[in-house]
Parts: structure tokens; sequence; C-alpha cells
């Protein structure tokens, strides 16, 4: 089939007990190598006189983290030819393994997701740990279970459980596992094969069950009221998910395996399986996931060698090139100090204390210290409400957190998170007292969104500990991690903070030092695009309408009313100041806020918002329009009254793509990837497009730059292609073609 990695071992015990173990390291996925010899040491047990039942588990304490995912690109591109449909859910789960006339029990461990928890639940009886995770995470690679889990699923927690589990990818740990069914006992890591080989001759003995997931039906909510619940997912799904097919694909094999029994269900599943694999969405997700796994893989570029080398000789100090190809370790974070308590200090402090970190919150005065500390309190009171912590923990983790309004606890921090308004002569303030009070090891963060790093640190001599620690509102929520490196930031205090994040469950992806790095320096063109549109004739609403049928959570509009008029302004000044050859200054916004109209907190924006911060659109917002229009001196182009969703999707978003290509071309991102990662996690784009400059392929860099070009003839400067851009066009390479190294920045 392939030359795929990774076994299956037999050992067979003197109780007469064969294990199985799969073999796969890092998580034992489930390569063509691992199921063909899963097969085959199946069959030797079941053929060999001495071996009475059967557990399989899984090396290292994980059970399999499912399908190697690395094979569905191969699939994709015909590099490796997928096993004919059925192989694994009827061949080895129902016919070997579940028909076999000895017992099978899994015995699991950490991870059993995906076709992992389908070879468990192929299994006549499953024993977990408590700290097991056990889900079907398949739609979240655009896929549906594919060896008989849409079948097994259902007949051991009900159709309800099933479908939630499926739709929201979410697992179970071993104690709801074992209330819904899904396994039979739980037990200490040590005590797990142990049980699980008394479980499988328990079986044989007749003493236990002896049940065939296939044939089980008790679970199995009546027909009618099946049907209402499909009929519910399907509504939800498509309200929640409307441009994803693959989620009503699942549900609708969930019901034929229901309507028409379990060996028809295993059929539609098999065929459903092959066909989403070769969907924009399946590569989409799946380049995503890769991506995301991605962005900690910070290696040698030559342009840092080049830099890094240079200091060497000149400082005659002995530092290594590259990053997180260096063998460097990341040092113990244990104490971590944040300058401010406002929105974004006390969402730090939460993420933090939530990962077991010691805080210490200064700020100036008490009265913004208790309003920082009761900020902190408010995040965590939000995840009890929601059930996800108990009082107790509440109050335990808050005991991690201490305030201050000097610097005497400094003395022994690891990291300093500053996080005071963005005012460069405070911050240059505040890092040189931090570098008088602070141990000597301590890394020094910012956690600004748009000023230099090179100027915040100019006044002390610690540049190679200063780095940009860039988190999104709000703190405690949002995934992304923007980690912002000088030329002189060392590479342990990168790898540290890269560290830090992903222990405090960010995604970190590591960028260089400019104005906006690169989140932002994407979301500038975005706002002023749809500016540009409305000033011209494209009604507001259409344009945040459009935006939202693509994907995003929201448009231009709302977001600036989300995000306020004040920061849209701050941030966009630096913007003009910066890149003022491609800004395009409409004066809307600035209208209206004097009009106090600055966004959702003065419950008039771009919308008008009720009590329940319901937006509706304002025909109001006519009259600064036009005045806009006016001071602006453009007159309405009748072309873009009528423009179509998807004009109106390619005229906001070409922009961006224009601009992600300049971040590429200066080298702030290293590789595309990244870039897709970040509009995801930061912007919130559309995972099933695979991220931006992913989908921008897909549509092919010689359209995006003829209609850019067509479109900066009417409307100027502001839509013209970059020559990194253009230059890929020209040759018809796709955008996220490797950059010449040389010219990297970090
Ligand atoms: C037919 C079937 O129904 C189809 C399927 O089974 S599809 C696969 C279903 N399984 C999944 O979706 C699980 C995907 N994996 C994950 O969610 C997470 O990796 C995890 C929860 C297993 C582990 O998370 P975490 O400990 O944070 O480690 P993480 O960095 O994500 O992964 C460790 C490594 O394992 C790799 N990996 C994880 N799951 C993998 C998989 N199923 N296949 C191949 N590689 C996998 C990652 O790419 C990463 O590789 P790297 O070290 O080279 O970057």
């Amino acid at each position: 089939m392939n030359s795929s990695k990774g076994r299956t071992t037999l050992e067979v015990g003197t109780d007469g007990v064969a294990i199985i173990t799969i073999i796969n390291p890092p998580v034992n996925s489930l390569s063509f190598d691992v199921l063909n010899s899963l097969k085959e040491t199946y069959e030797q047990a079941v053929r060999r006189d001495d071996i009475k039942a059967i557990v399989v588990t899984g090396a290292k304490g994980k059970f399999s983290g499912g399908f190697d995912i690395s094979a569905f690109g191969k699939i994709q591109n015909g590099t490796v030819q997928a096993p004919k449909p059925g192989f694994v859910s009827f061949e080895i789960l129902c016919d070997l393994v579940a028909a076999s006339k000895k017992p099978s029990v899994a015995a699991i461990d950490g991870l059993a997701l995906g076709g992992g928890l389908e070879v468990a639940m192929g299994c006549h009886a499953r024993i977990s740990t408590p700290n097991a995770q056990l889900g079907l995470p398949e739609l979240q690679l655009g896929v549906l279970p594919g060896f008989g889990g849409t079948q097994a699923l259902p007949r051991l927690v009900g159709i309800a459980k099933a479908l939630e589990m499926m739709l929201t990818s979410k697992p179970v740990k071993g104690e709801e596992a074992l209330r819904l069914g899904l396994v039979d006992a739980v037990v200490s890591p040590n005590e797990l094969l142990n049980t699980a080989r008394r479980w499988a001759l328990d079986i044989l003995e007749g003493k236990k069950p002896w049940v065939i997931t296939y044939y089980k039906t008790d679970k199995l909510e009546p027909l009618g009221e099946a049907k209402e619940m499909f009929k519910f997912a399907r509504a939800q799904t498509r309200r929640q998910a409307p441009n994803l097919k693959h989620p009503l694909v699942c549900i609708d094999v969930v019901e034929e395996g229901i309507v028409s029994g379990a060996r028809n269900g295993l059929w539609k599943e098999a065929e459903a399986f092959q066909g989403l694999l070769h969907s924009d969405t399946c590569k989409s997700l799946v380049h995503f996931f890769f991506a995301q796994r991605g962005t900690t893989k910070v290696e040698y570029s030559y342009g840092f060698f080049i830099r890094i080398l240079t200091r060497v000789l000149e400082e005659t100090r002995s530092l290594v090139p590259g990053v997180t190809d260096l063998g460097l370790k990341p040092r113990q974070i244990k104490k971590v100090a944040i300058l401010g308590g406002g929105l974004m200090g006390s969402g730090i402090a939460t993420a933090l204390i939530l990962s077991n970190y010691s805080v210490v919150l200064k700020e100036v005065n008490d009265k913004f210290l208790q309003g920082g500390i009761s900020r902190v309190r408010a995040n965590l009171q939000s995840r009890v409400k929601k059930g996800q912590m108990s009082q107790d923990k509440l109050e335990k983790t808050l005991s991690l957190l201490k305030g201050a309004l000097d610097y005497d606890s400094f003395k022994d921090v690891d990291m300093v998170i500053e996080a005071v308004i963005e005012n460069v002569s405070l911050k240059q303030q505040i890092f040189s007292d931090l570098e008088k009070f602070c141990p000597p090891h301590c890394i020094l963060a910012s956690n600004t969104s748009t000023i230099d790093l090179n100027l915040i640190g100019e006044k002390t001599r610690s540049q190679d500990r200063i780095i940009g620690a860039h988190f999104f509102s709000p703190a405690h929520i949002m995934p992304l991690l923007e980690i912002v490196r000088t030329q002189k930031t060392s590479p342990q205090v990168i790898i540290d903070l890269l560290d830090v994040g992903k222990k405090i469950r960010k995604t970190p992806v590591v960028v260089g030092n400019c104005t906006g790095f690169a989140v932002n320096r994407m979301f500038f063109p975005y706002t002023q695009a749809g500016l540009l549109l409305v000033e011209r004739g494209t009604d507001v609403y259409q344009i945040d309408r459009a935006i939202t049928k693509f994907g995003m959570p929201m448009g231009p509009f709302r977001l600036c009313d989300l995000v306020g008029f004040g920061v849209a302004i701050a941030t966009g000044g630096q913007f003009v100041l910066n890149f003022p050859e491609r800004t395009y200054k409409s004066m809307l916004i600035p209208l209206m806020q004097d009009d106090k109209r600055a966004g959702e907190t003065t419950r008039r924006g771009f919308y008008v918002y009720d009590e329940k911060r319901k937006a509706k659109p304002d025909p109001e917002i006519q009259k600064y329009i036009e005045k806009a229009r006016e001071m602006s001196g453009v007159s309405i182009d009748p072309k873009l009254t009528k423009l179509s969703d998807k004009d109106i999707t390619e005229m906001i978003f070409f922009p961006v793509v224009n601009e992600a290509c300049r971040v590429l071309a200066e080298g702030i991102a290293v590789k595309a990837a990244d870039l897709d990662v970040s509009a995801v996690m930061g912007m919130g784009f559309p995972p099933y497009r695979g991220g931006l400059l992913f989908w921008a392929d897909s549509l092919g860099s010689k359209y995006i730059c003829s209609r850019l070009e067509e479109w900066s003839k009417s409307y100027g400067g502001f839509f013209k292609p970059c020559s990194y851009l253009a230059d890929r066009a020209a040759k018809g390479a796709p955008l996220s073609l490797t950059m010449d190294p040389a010219k990297a920045r970090l």
C-alpha cells in the first residue's frame, strides 16, 4: 500500500491473553503500516492456539491519536493509493475483531481519538484511565469518522450524545466516558493492563457480557425520536456552519445506519469518507492542522544566521544561530510580573494563573490595582458560571495572583509583561526601571500592538532580552500569541516565551518587529477597503453581510463597532504615519465619533444597539457617509453600488492578501503558513478555507494580481499590487512560495 511508519507488537502472557500494542510515536497514529500490521497481528492472535483472548493498547501511555493525518495529503495528491473502501471498518474491525471467537478488550490511556477510538469501539469492551481522552474529532479535518465510528458511537452512547461529540469534535474524559457507556470501567494507569486482561478472560468465561458494538441497540432512541434529533441537528448545523457540507453528510450517514442497519451505515460511511477526503474543505483543514503545529518550529534562516554570526564576532560571545533547531531548552519560568491591570493586563494575568504561574500585578495606585484584580476575578467567575470551574478552584487559582504598587516584589521574577497604554516615553521609562529592579535573567516583554520594540528598549542595555508578547483581547480567551522578536532578541528568550505560550494553551507565532506586526498589518486594509467602497456607494450592511457569508465572524463595520472608534482611529494613525502611500484616508469614522457615535460601548456606531447588544442597521449613517464622501472629493460609482457578494469579498480581501505578501516579503513572517494561522486565530478567517494565503493560492496569484491592477487604475494606489505579488503572478507561482531567505528580518 505505502511505505509509512509504525507497527504493532504481540506479546502473550501465561494467562493466554495476547497484548497487541500500537507503536508509532509521538501519538501512535494509524498509518497504513500500523493498520496492515494490526490486521496481521490480529489474524495471528486469532489463529494461535495458545491465545485465548486479546487486549489492544498503545505504547507509552497513548492508545492512538487516530488515522495518520499526514497520509491525507499523500492520498489527495495521488502519491499514495487509498485502501479500498471498508478495508478498516469491515475487513479489520467488523469482520476480524468484532466477529472473532476470541474476545478483545481495549486498554485506553492518554488519547483515543478518531480512528483510535474507532479501533477501541470495535473491541468487545473498553477499560480506560480517568485522564484518557476519547473522541471523534474528524469533522475538524473536513471528513467524517471513517473506521466505523458513525455507527459504533451512537450504539454505545445514544444518538443525541454521539451527534454532539462528532459535530463539536470535543472529546470526553474517562469518568464521563464511563457514565455514557463508552467505556466499561475506569482504573488507574498502573492497573490498566491487568484489569483489561482479566476482563477479556471474564468475557470468555461468561462472567462479563460479550458485546458486539455494531449489533447493540439498547442505547438507540426510538425511530420517531431519532428522526427529530436528526432534523434538529441539521437545522442547527445549517445555521452554525452554513458553508460546510461535511457535517450534514455525517448526519446522513448516522441516520442511514439507524434506519437501515449498521452494515448499510458502514457502507455509506466508507463511500462518504472517500468523497470528503478529496474536498477543498478537507485539504484546507489538513493544511491548517499542520500549519498550526508548525508555528513553533522557528528554524534557521540565512539572514538571521549572518546577523548572529556577525554579532558573535563583534561580541566574542558564543551565540548560536537559529531558534528551535539549536537544541536550546526552555528555562523554567515560575513567576511573572504584569504591568498594568487594564483589560489586556488582567486578561494576560488570568491566562497565566489558569496555567499555574505565580503572577504579580502592578498598578500605579490602589484603585486601579483593585480594578485589575476584580477583572481577573470576573474572568474566572465567568468560567464558574459556565460550569468549567468550581468556586473552590477559583479561590485557589486567584491565590496565585498578588497585587503590587512598587517594584519590591520584582527581584525574583523570571518574566515581566508590560501592558500599559500605548505611549512611547512611558514604556521607555518602564523598561529602564525594569532593568534596575528585575534580575539579569528576567525576560522583558511588551504587549504593545503597534510600537517598535527597539524604541521601547532604546534606554536600556538589555535589548537581547526584550521581546514582544502580543496578546489579543480578551487575552484569556483568544488563542493567538504573536511573539515579536527584534534583531537583538536572543534565541533563548524566544524559546522561553514559546514554551510559556504553549503552556498557557496559546498558539504562538513568531514574527519580526514592525508597525502592527503580522495580524494588525493584515487587519488594516480590511477596514480600509470597506471605507473606500462605502464612500463610492457600496452599502455598509451589504459589505458586512457578504463578508459574514464568506465565513468571517463579522464584517469590517461590525468589527469597528466592537473594538470602538477610539482604538480604530489610534491604530489607523500609526498606519497613516508609517505607510502613507497605501493608506486610504477617510473621515467617516472621525465624523461619527465627533457625534458621539463611537461603536458598541456608546450603543451607536455603524449599527445601533439595544439593551441586549443586538445590532440593528441605522439609515442615519447615510448623512455621515455623504459628508465623508464630500471631504474625500469622490463620487458614487454606479458599478460599486451593485457589486455581487463575490466582488465585495474580493475587494475587501485581496488588499489584505496584498498586505500579507508585503509582510512575507519583508521577512516579518518567515512562512506563509504562519500567516494562515495568524489570519485564522487573530482575525477569525475561516479555518475551512485553510488560512488567508492558502485561500489566495486556491484562486491563483495571476487572478488576484489582475483584479488588483484593474481596481488600482479606477480607485487608486490602495489596490496596487506589491512587487512580491506581481512577481509571483508574472511567474504563475503560488504566493506561499518560500521567499528569498537572505531577506528575512527574523
Ligand atoms: C478514518 C478516521 O476516522 C480518520 C481519523 O482518525 S482523522 C484523525 C483524528 N485524530 C485527530 O484529529 C487528532 C489530531 N491530533 C490532535 O488533536 C493533537 O495532536 C493531539 C490531541 C493528539 C495531541 O496534542 P498535543 O499533545 O498538543 O501535541 P501536537 O503538537 O498537537 O501533536 C504532536 C505531534 O503529533 C502529530 N500528530 C498528532 N496527531 C496526529 C495524527 N492523527 N496523525 C499524524 N500526526 C499526528 C502532530 O502533527 C505533532 O507532530 P510534530 O511534533 O511533528 O509537530
